[in-house]
């Protein structure tokens, strides 16, 4: 199948959508291309997997339209393309996972082997258990498993690493990786923000099923202004509390955390009332600093 002439794997266009008197989705304008990780990140209820449904023709826009590769999700071939992992699976629990992956790999005509998906999806030793027996950790692996098993060039993880120990999400991460070295656009939701940080090509923030923000991680983090300081003081972090220019300051011990967008006349009230103080650093907002900041202010 041929790709978009915009080159979009994935794409939505003014993209409304209401369930009775909410507000799911309202005129979301979004795009990924081959070989980019999109995450799309929200608050829960911020319209992300209504947005996931609506491009993989699960569930019809009111307004405006997805295109998969080009074309409308309804057509087989676009749906062949792509790779899902939704947040409820509902897979058989008698199968055994080989014949799950046998089953669905037998849908496509350039599938994986079932060698390569257990390698790359951590399920070495469990392909002969039944699904339904399997911790809920390990359902989530043959979950992706299934998802790339036909060999995607698009690939939706709807929370991919929910539940996942953390040998699990590094190994999941690694696929991951690979899938969008080899050139697959892959749309991830998650609410672990480091975990955009380290995946994602892209970020697109959804609040109340708008675009907020949207750019490469870098982008979203400058949107902020703030910093956080960090520093052994003996000052009394209430009284810190009330300078104009901190929004927030909090003791662990006999270190004070400090955050505020002007940390510069910040760090030289401090050293002017604390001549002790050692250990400051000061850092810029991550990725979850920016992402309750701008929620904050969608909201
Ligand atoms: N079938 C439905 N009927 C009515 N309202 C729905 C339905 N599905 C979703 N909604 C509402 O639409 C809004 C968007 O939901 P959606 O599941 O897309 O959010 P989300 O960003 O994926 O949330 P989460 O992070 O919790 O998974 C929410 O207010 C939700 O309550």
């Amino acid at each position: 199948m041929q790709q978009a002439e915009s080159g979009a794997a994935v794409e939505w266009r003014g993209v409304r959508k209401r369930y009775g008197g909410t507000v799911a989705l309202d005129g979301i304008d979004l795009e990924v291309r081959r070989g980019e990780l999109l995450a799309l990140l929200g608050p829960n209820g911020a319209g992300k997997s209504t947005a996931i449904a609506i491009a993989l023709g699960l569930l019809p826009a009111d307004a405006g339209e997805a295109r998969l590769c080009g074309r409308p999700p309804a057509e087989l071939d676009a749906r062949r393309a792509c790779g899902v992992m939704l947040q409820s699976a509902g897979l058989p629990d008698s199968l055994k996972v080989r014949e799950l992956l046998e089953l669905t790999c037998s849908y496509y005509a350039a599938p994986r082997t079932i060698a390569g998906c257990a390698g790359l999806a951590g399920l070495d030793g469990l392909l002969d258990r039944r699904y339904g027996r399997l911790s809920g950790g390990e359902q989530r692996r043959v979950q992706f498993a299934l998802a790339i098993c036909g060999n995607p060039r698009l690939l939706f993880l709807d929370e991919p690493t929910t539940g996942l120990d953390l040998d699990a999400r590094g190994l999941l991460w690694r696929a991951i990786r690979a899938m969008v070295e080899a050139g697959c656009a892959v749309v991830m939701t998650t609410h672990y923000l480091e975990e955009a940080e380290a995946l994602a090509d892209r970020v697109a923030v959804l609040a109340r099923g708008r675009i907020v923000a949207c750019g490469s991680v870098q982008q979203v983090r400058a949107r902020v202004s703030q910093r956080r300081i960090r520093c052994v003081s003996v000052l009394d972090a209430a009284r810190v509390g009330a300078w104009p220019e901190v929004r927030s300051v909090c003791r662990d011990g006999d270190r004070i955390e400090i955050v505020t967008d002007q940390a510069e006349v910040v760090v030289r009230q401090l050293l002017f009332e604390d001549s002790g103080l050692s250990q400051l650093e000061v850092q810029r907002a991550g990725l979850a600093d920016a992402f309750v900041e701008i929620t904050r202010e969608a909201a």
